[in-house]
């Protein structure tokens, strides 16, 4: 069985923390997996989370098959660039913390790439951060495209991705992500939108091991009320799922995006396409952030990660909830087929 890596995310975050918590929570869970990052991050993380209890040791191995070697109740860790002499200030947008992020997702996305390991959880990362760090991408979707794009011997483009955010109630499909809502509404073209219908396709009938009942939200209010409050579901949406289900993909609406998602909820349909990011991340962070995992869909590689972000105002505290990254690293097991 290959081991899973756990990327520590943002470390003025609450990454550490919660990769702290999970592995004193779910001892059986995280077996066989270890963090990618900095050691003295990760220490600071378990301190802050242990009480009145001793921390979890963390253990520095060198390679992935030292995973095994490592002692039940002690964090496995691989040491990505120089460890931190001077740790990043918690709560603060800091470029080395950001370095330190892109950096061990680098290192897990090649890893997963080479086949080293069985799959990347990836704790959260502050988008300022990276931005301060240089580092060229908004977020780790984009990153991870862009990995996987230069692994294939091919153009970004052609390595499609869409992010889905996931929880026991709601699954949603984004056509757009991390770009200014002006640029999202331009994003909703006929090609984006078949792209993003059939990525959630392939993608939900090798989970489900059946065909995925797809609702698809509007753009407008009332989904353009027959052309009178926009006309993008008439000339780009409607177009986009007939091509679609010319190639046999199960395909409902374009549904008001108001009430879609409670329909979904109440069981109509396996998942929702949203046209943008908040259209449809809304609904399911409503749900609680405790909650929802975040998948990229399209790579060859599998990733998951907490629908959470840094969450800045309690880093530090010890009272980050790390259910959400519980429930990502349970993911990436089912997804990665370890068991
Ligand atoms: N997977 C990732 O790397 C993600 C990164 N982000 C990034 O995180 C940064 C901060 O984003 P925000 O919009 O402030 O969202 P956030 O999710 O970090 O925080 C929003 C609110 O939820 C609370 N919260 C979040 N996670 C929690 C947890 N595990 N337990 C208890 N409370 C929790 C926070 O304390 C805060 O009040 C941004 O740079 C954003 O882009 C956001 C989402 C996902
Ligand atoms: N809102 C989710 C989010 O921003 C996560 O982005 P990514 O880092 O997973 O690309």
């Amino acid at each position: 069985m290959k081991p899973i890596a756990i990327t520590i995310g943002d470390p003025a975050g609450i990454g550490p923390e919660i990769i702290a918590k999970a592995y004193a929570q779910e001892p059986e869970l995280t077996r066989g997996t270890f963090v990618v990052g900095d050691v003295e991050c990760l220490r600071r993380g378990t301190r802050s989370v242990a009480g009145d209890a001793p921390p979890l040791p963390v253990a520095v191995i060198d390679d992935v098959v030292d995973v095994v070697d490592v002692p039940p109740r002690c964090i496995p860790l691989l040491q990505v660039g120089t460890p931190f002499t001077d740790l990043p200030t918690i709560g603060k947008v800091d470029a080395a913390a950001g370095r330190l992020a892109a950096e061990a997702v680098t290192w897990a996305a090649r890893a997963a790439l080479r086949g080293d390991i069985a799959a990347l959880v990836t704790a959260p990362l502050h988008k300022e951060a990276l931005a301060a760090a240089g580092v060229p991408f908004p977020g780790h979707t984009e990153l991870l495209q862009a990995e996987a794009a230069l692994h294939a011997g091919v153009a970004v483009e052609q390595m499609p991705v869409r992010m889905m955010l996931a929880n026991e109630e709601l699954r949603t499909v984004l056509v757009s992500i991390h770009v200014a809502l002006r640029a999202a509404l331009d994003a909703v073209t006929c090609e984006r939108v078949l792209e993003t219908l059939r990525i959630t396709d392939r993608t939900l009938t090798r989970a489900l091991g059946r065909r995925p009942k797809v609702a698809v939200a509007g753009l407008n209010p009332h989904a353009g009320e027959g052309g009178l409050f926009g006309r993008e579901e008439l000339d780009v949406i409607v177009p986009a799922m007939q091509a679609a289900e010319s190639e046999g993909l199960d395909l409902h609406g374009p549904f008001a995006p108001d009430t879609v998602f409670m329909r979904a909820r109440r069981g109509e349909f396996d998942v929702v396409v949203a046209m943008y990011h908040d259209q449809g991340l809304i609904p399911v962070k409503y749900l609680g952030v405790e909650k929802g995992v975040n998948v990229t869909l399209g790579l060859p590689l599998v990733r998951t990660s907490p629908d959470h972000g840094t969450a800045f105002d309690i880093a530090g505290t010890g009272k980050a909830d790390a259910s959400s990254l519980v429930e990502a690293i349970r993911m990436a097991r089912g997804l990665a087929g370890v068991r």
